[in-house]
């Protein structure tokens, strides 16, 4: 079966047939870069970095776009208030640019640390000016934007498609309308393509309107097109984004008289006590404390737990217990590696099968709609399965495959076995040979009955975060409990 995603825009579950055969575009809206990220924020690009590995691994070339947004994001996420950074510029006494910078490279930075790969192109809105202003042109030549006071607006009334994805109407939006009428608008729901500058605003740029900034959604629309073209595969964003965001985008585009994305992607909120984490109500984990306080791989693991359409309601006790199956998970690819190592050529044929399984339990599990929590249950059966055929020391062919699949499987797709933490709890071969050098020691001393120093080497390398186990074929060792 191929690759099903549930569809915003058609609200079910379809195949998904890339524009280009063998070939898909993926645009992912990114973060506004004003703050440290929240843990809510790693969720987006987790999910879609292995959307982004699995259509790999399947033999798609993918390009990924990510944008970052730098300017034209205002404060009440409509078209008043302050721009999001230039405020943030204002409290740190930084050019707003210092401030992109510095929280783009925050935000790449922990996204490193959760081994979510680097967009193939990650567009700043500031560096695709013209292309904003290029697109407003457009949408003015054809009647759906007007001028006013040097602010450019979308006339809503005159797209009847707007509100196809979110299925929200323009009158369920007058009805709620929390948007302040600007009295330049012709009708409150439309919305700024291009904003007039105030004397105070910094970030600002030439236009056919006077100087001014482009407003927040005309970026997703010219920078996707512009890299992914038209009609491209998949668009992706958190859920909170559908509208008018996403709408928006959506509206700009195909007024324009380009075709825009096919399928579209929501992922759902990362709770804290029941709400949304989110910076504007202070309700939030800091990525980064998190990051420096447990190993980024859990966090990756703990939020693949569960499938990215659900909510997902943070808990310590969940991560801790994310953490005991992580380690479940990496001392047994280490202890398959290890395997590899010392077994002698051979098959086991019981083992072969569990790795049939594994391979078709967790390819039908992504490909319905990226089920990574039952991709990891996959993963979770074969090692049951590799447990049990350890006793009859299966051979080596077999052991190569396993180790291979686990491989491409558990890091490949889900990315959760980079170099990095192999090498800390494998330790390469390196940190492996010193530690069986210090059991062979302890070995020694215990044959002398020099129980002090066996008990010391024992407890020191406990201390260390590892347990040593007497097994028949000598002692053993492996991360953690
Ligand atoms: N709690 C969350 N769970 C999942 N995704 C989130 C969460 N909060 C924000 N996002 C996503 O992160 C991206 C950036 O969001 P944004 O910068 O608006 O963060 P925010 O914390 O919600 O800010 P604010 O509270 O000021 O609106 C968006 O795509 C959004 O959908
Ligand atoms: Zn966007």
């Amino acid at each position: 079966m191929p690759l099903q995603i549930y569809n915003t825009l058609t609200r079910q579950k379809e195949p998904f047939v890339p524009g280009t055969p063998g070939y898909v575009g993926i645009y992912f809206c990114g973060p506004t870069v004003y703050g440290d990220p929240h843990l809510g924020h790693a969720r987006g690009p987790i999910t879609y970095d292995v959307l982004r590995r699995w259509l790999e691994h399947t033999g798609h070339k993918v390009r990924f776009v990510s944008n970052i947004t730098d300017v034209g994001h205002l404060v009440d996420d409509a078209d008043e208030g302050e721009d999001k950074v230039q405020k943030r510029a204002k409290l740190e006494r930084l050019e707003p640019m210092e401030v992109a910078e510095k929280y783009m490279w925050a935000y790449f930075d922990d996204m490193n640390d959760l081994n979510v790969r680097r967009p193939d192109i990650a567009p700043r809105a500031a560096g695709h000016v013209p292309e904003q202003i290029d697109l407003t042109q457009r949408l003015l030549e054809r009647g759906y934007a007007y001028v006013r006071g040097g602010s450019v607006y979308f006339r809503v009334r005159a797209w009847p498609g707007f509100g196809k994805l979110s299925n929200r109407q323009v009158e369920d939006q007058e009805a709620g309308a929390r948007v302040e009428v600007r009295e330049e608008k012709e009708d409150p729901r439309d919305f700024a393509l291009w904003k007039s500058a105030d004397p105070e605003h910094i970030m600002r740029w030439k236009s056919p309107w006077g100087e001014g900034y482009p407003g927040w959604h005309i970026e997703c629309s010219a920078m996707s097109l512009k890299y992914l073209g038209e009609g491209f595969d998949i668009h992706t964003g958190g859920i909170d984004l559908q509208f008018p965001h996403h709408e928006a985008e959506i509206a700009q585009a195909e007024a324009a008289g380009y075709k825009f994305a096919r399928y579209w992607m929501h992922h759902n909120h990362v709770l804290l006590g029941g709400e949304k984490m989110a910076k504007s109500t202070g309700n939030f984990v800091v990525l980064r404390d998190l990051l420096s306080r447990h190993e980024p791989i859990t966090v990756r693991f703990y939020l693949l737990g569960s499938h990215y359409r659900s909510v997902l309601d943070f808990t310590w006790e969940g991560l801790e217990s994310a953490k005991q199956g992580y380690m479940r998970l990496l001392n047994a690819y280490r202890e398959i590696r290890r395997q590899v190592a010392e077994a002698p050529a051979g098959r086991h044929a019981g083992l072969e099968r569990a790795i049939d399984a594994l391979e078709s339990r967790f390819a039908a599990a992504l490909d319905d709609d990226l089920n990574t929590a039952q991709a990891l249950a996959a993963l979770f059966e074969f090692v049951t399965e590799f447990n049990k055929a350890l006793p009859d020391k299966p051979g080596r062919d077999t052991l190569a495959r396993a180790e291979a699949v686990f491989g491409q499987l558990g890091e490949g797709v889900l990315g959760l076995f980079p170099k990095r933490v192999l090498e800390a709890s494998l330790g390469g071969d390196l940190l492996d040979g010193l530690i069986k050098l210090l059991l062979e020691i302890r070995e020694e001393a215990r044959r002398e009955r020099n129980f002090a120093l066996s008990d010391q080497i024992r407890n020191r390398l406990t201390e260390l975060g590892l347990t040593v186990e007497d097994t028949r074929e000598g002692p053993k060792w492996k991360v953690g409990v």
